[in-house]
């Protein structure tokens, strides 16, 4: 995994300047990482690293040490620290493509700030964007501890400077291609490659049927799986016409295509060691996915089981192998809504709800066609998100803290909390209509009351990928109101109701609003209101965000940010990415 390198810099000048800032220096740079190492984990669930410059960084052959260190250690991300004045171009971190911040302590004694603004014009002036730290109040100079305001811009910047870091080098894998014309199922080589720094792989959807076929997958685990799916995974009502219901023996037969799909995907996105022990050597290294998508319709579907098994369980957060790191699979392969994904898991450590933002419910609407009145957070209307398919289980809403539901990383569920998400979920014999090979589609509620960002990439020809963001909450609906609204679309797919927060302007004028200007027919909604860290995220790999609700003080942007206009943010942020162009160029 990246690893953070910390870098103390400090005023070269010896004979008294330098060896008095020595400790102090130093010290800063210590409780940075002890911070950073404390209140950051990787989305794997492994500790984050910090890695301290071996010296003090007083001139440029200083810097290049500490580069060389960070290069062996495999460093992701930058972060300088200093309390005093220090030389800006001689000592700033060069590398173009690491994401940087400097932190420059607000003391008097010794002027750290002073520092930080000719660093950051420096950087600006060289086009090498960094993240500007400046406590708003005064510390004394032997102050070592981490004002709040501080540890917000340093949790924020490194979050999100460490995701990057992961996503790079890393694949999408394409299983399959464009699905019913869904652009966003086109895994565009220039999105990927420029601006996350990611190769597409591709595999045709025949290779689950060779390796079904020719048994290349662990039959010790299928069995485990089977019997896995068997005890938990409860099957849910058959809505087909009663004259067209497969029969128990095709459905059986049918649960067991799926398992083995769920199991192809995974070996095809990560590898899977046993494969070797199997003489599937070139089988078991899989594609080095982070992130993955799966066409499914129509050609698959119209003759096999669908994906919404294998979508759902491997992108929640449990399986048959016990609780274990969600993945990040798309439905419809479309790639522009796993970006999105990725980031949310990445930013949150926690699973992710694939749906269609699939109908706006005004509370007009709503009372014509059920004769009652959507109420509390729901009074102003409601976007129905569903989507057969990729929805996670953790999206039922059934683990909890502090009696509240929530997402939880994996390491914090537990047995009783997978027990209940899967409790909560039926698994559908598929709507034959849309799915002719069958299948069995997941289908849950989700719990109201959660806060969730939803969030979309779109991509522009000209302009290049840009983000979409609306933070907001699930909500819970009354049961009878629920059962008519659902019952108007396909009753055996996962529902969560999701209410934006409003600021009563522009794109978040209204709910209706929301949908109106939602770029696609896809969201991916993560846990926790997130749309701070999504737009930190993407400052850094330079995708503008053309539709956000976070309130302004959440907003942490490189410095140059500010060079563009500080008046109106929005137009700033699309002049930033242009002006720097993407990551990876
Ligand atoms: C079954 C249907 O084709 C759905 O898959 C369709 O409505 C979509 O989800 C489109 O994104
Ligand atoms: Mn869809």
């Amino acid at each position: 995994m990246p690893k953070i390198g910390i870098r103390p810099t400090i005023d070269g000048r010896e004979r008294g300047v330098r060896e008095s800032l020595e400790e102090q220096t130093m010290n800063l740079a210590k409780s940075a990482a002890r911070f950073l190492e404390e209140n950051l984990c990787h989305a794997n669930g492994l500790p984050v690293e910090c890695v301290i410059a071996d010296t003090t960084i007083g001139g440029v052959a200083e810097a290049a040490m500490a580069e060389e260190k960070f290069q062996k250690e495999g460093v992701g991300v930058s972060l300088t620290v200093t309390p005093c004045w220090c030389y800006g171009t001689e000592t700033i971190d060069t590398d173009p493509l690491r994401p940087k911040a400097i932190w420059g302590f607000n003391g008097t004694e010794r002027p750290g700030a002073v520092y930080l603004a000719a660093a950051l014009a420096a950087h600006n002036q060289k086009g090498l964007p960094a993240f500007g730290i400046y406590g708003k109040d005064v510390q004394d100079a032997g102050d070592t501890s981490i004002p709040e305001d501080v540890q917000e811009k340093l949790l924020k910047f490194a979050k999100a400077a460490l995701a990057t870091a992961t996503i790079k080098g890393k694949s999408y894998l394409s299983m399959g291609n464009v699905a019913m014309g869904i652009a966003g199922s086109i895994a565009d080589e220039e999105v990927f490659q420029n601006y996350l720094g990611m190769r597409n792989e591709y595999v045709d959807m025949s290779e689950f049927i060779r390796r079904i076929e020719e048994g290349i997958y662990v039959q010790e685990e299928f069995e485990r799986a089977l019997k896995w799916v068997k005890e938990n995974c409860q099957e849910g009502q058959d809505n087909n016409p009663q004259e067209e219901q497969q029969s128990r023996k095709e459905k059986d037969q049918q649960w067991k295509f799926v398992i083995k799909m769920a199991m192809i995907a995974r070996d095809l996105m990560i590898g899977n060691p046993k494969l070797a022990e199997l003489g599937y050597g070139e089988e078991s290294h899989g594609h080095n996915a982070i992130a993955a998508g799966f066409q499914g319709q129509r050609q698959w579907t119209d003759h096999f089981p669908n994906g919404d098994f294998m979508e759902a369980i491997l992108n929640s957060s449990f399986d048959w192998n016990g609780i274990r790191e969600p993945f990040i699979l798309a439905t419809e392969n479309d790639s522009l809504n796993a970006i999105p994904m990725l980031f949310g898991h990445l930013l949150t450590n926690t699973a992710q709800i694939f749906a269609d933002v699939r109908t706006y419910w005004s509370p007009a609407a709503v009372e014509r066609v059920t004769g009652k009145k959507l109420s509390g957070m729901a009074e102003n209307g409601i976007i129905h998100l569903i989507n057969s398919g990729s929805a996670t289980l953790d999206g039922t809403g059934q683990q909890s803290k502090d009696e509240k539901a929530v997402m939880k990383p994996f390491w914090e569920i537990t047995d009783n909390e997978v027990d209940k998400c899967l409790q909560a979920t039926s698994w559908c014999p598929a709507s034959l209509g849309y799915f002719r090979g069958g299948g069995f589609s997941s289908q849950f509620l989700t719990k109201g009351g959660m806060p969730v960002t939803m969030s979309r990439m779109n991509s522009v020809k000209g302009l290049g990928p840009v983000l979409q963001i609306a933070e907001g909450y699930t909500v819970d609906i009354p049961a009878d109101i629920h059962d008519i609204l659902n019952q108007r679309t396909d009753p055996t797919w996962p529902t969560t109701w999701f209410v934006p927060k409003l600021t009563g302007k522009n794109a978040f004028k209204d709910v209706y609003s929301v949908m109106n200007n939602w770029g696609a027919n896809h969201g991916a909604i993560s846990y926790g209101h997130i749309g701070d860290l999504l737009i930190t995220l993407a400052s850094i790999l330079r995708i503008p965000v053309n539709m956000h609700n976070i309130e302004e003080e959440r907003i942490f942007r490189p410095d140059a940010w500010n060079l563009f206009g500080t008046k109106e943010q929005e137009g700033a942020d699309y002049r930033a990415c242009q002006n720097f162009g993407p990551l990876y160029k």
